[in-house]
């Protein structure tokens, strides 16, 4: 073998001994994610291991709003692009909706749990939390339907990790704090919900609970290993899911929810945008046939069009109002979470910057 990185190498990238690197952010739900999709890749067939790669989000405290959507997915995105890892790992709501075309189309594995829950002092449920009670959030998308639920609540900005976020309510600093139920199930916390929401009350970030897994498009290798991690019905939702977000025009900040499931050959999707005060709510629903296969040939174009068909009724309903006026008003509020950068006192591998505007 020469010294040439994969020199030698068989046309599609593989050599007789080759891990693919798994890159991912340090969090411990990044770690676990990613580590699921390294334990998928051995058992099919191809050998991995994780590398951790640090993100700007990961060190600065500033409300995502001001630090910029994708910083927790850009600086993963380049490490694969500069050949720092083979395969990225990213939690799909994270991801701009803009096609990238350095890497192989994405892969779904199985979705996770795709709701939000609600983290609650004394598992109050959140119908019965007294007015005024404050609740934790910075996602907009969670304050405005929460605000549409209860005016009466005080809605606290809050970014750091899972478990900063559920600390505020142990240490009594917050009543609640409203988390993608995905992230506690991933980590073995889904117990310690106090409530399920309902996608009566309050739908998910497009493509919550799901990974999306990347490989180099010229890597051949690489790109074979993660479509065989995909799920065709995962695909199917989140390709809905995501329609409905680049028709707005809006990004994974924007208040606005999506929930698309396959039942019986049907892939229903609902929809939500509402604004950050929660006082106008757009909610529209639709279902298109897919038949026994969801990785039929036309799956995936009718799961873009069902997006499409929900995205213009929104849209016909003044969505686009909602979402501008929604862009232009991002919390600037402090948010609640450590100022400490990781390097000065945080553990090794923690994130401060966990939250996402989910
Ligand atoms: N917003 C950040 C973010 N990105 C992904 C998850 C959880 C896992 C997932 O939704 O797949 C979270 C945390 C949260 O929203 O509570």
């Amino acid at each position: 073998m020469s010294d040439a990185p994969n020199g030698g190498a068989p046309q599609n990238g593989a050599t007789a001994d080759r891990v693919l690197r798994i890159g991912t952010r340090g969090s411990e739900l990044a770690t676990t994610q990613a580590g699921h999709v390294r334990d998928a890749l051995i058992a099919a067939g191809y050998p991995a291991e994780l590398t951790i790669i640090r993100t700007e989000g990961d060190v600065n405290m500033a409300p995502v709003e001001r630090i910029g959507v994708g910083v927790f997915t850009h600086a993963l995105r380049d490490a694969l692009a500069n050949d720092r890892c083979d395969v990225a790992v990213h939690s799909y709501k994270d991801l701009p909706t803009a096609q990238d075309e350095r890497f192989a189309p994405i892969a779904t594995p199985e979705r996770e749990y795709p709701f939000d829950v609600l983290v609650s002092s004394g598992d109050t449920p959140f119908a019965e939390l007294g007015a005024g009670a404050r609740v934790g959030t910075s996602a907009p998308r969670r304050r405005a339907q929460l605000a549409a639920l209860r005016p009466d609540i005080d809605l606290v900005p809050l970014r750091g990790n899972i478990e900063t976020r559920m600390g505020f309510v142990t240490s009594g600093e917050l009543d609640a704090v409203v988390l993608a139920g995905a992230g506690l199930a991933r980590t073995g916390r889904l117990a310690k919900a106090s409530q399920k929401f309902t996608a009566e009350q309050m739908l998910p970030a497009p493509a919550q609970g799901a990974l999306a897994v990347e490989a180099r498009a010229d890597d051949a290798y690489a790109a074979a290993a993660v479509a065989a991690l995909d799920h065709a019905e995962s695909t199917l939702a989140v390709t809905a899911e995501r329609r409905v977000l680049a028709v707005l025009e809006a990004g994974c900040t924007a208040p606005v929810g999506a929930i698309a499931q396959l039942d019986g050959g049907e892939l229903h999707l609902e929809a939500v945008v509402a604004s950050v005060a929660g006082t106008k709510v757009l909610r529209e629903s639709a279902s298109a046939v897919i038949g026994d296969d969801a990785a039929a040939d036309g799956a995936l174009g009718a799961a873009r069009e069902l997006g499409e068909t929900v995205a213009n009724a929104l849209l016909a309903g003044g969505a686009a109002e909602v979402v501008a006026v929604a862009n232009g008003t991002a919390d600037e509020r402090v948010p609640l979470a450590p100022e400490i950068p990781p390097e000065q006192g945080g553990q090794p591998g923690a994130e401060p910057g966990g939250e996402k505007p989910g």
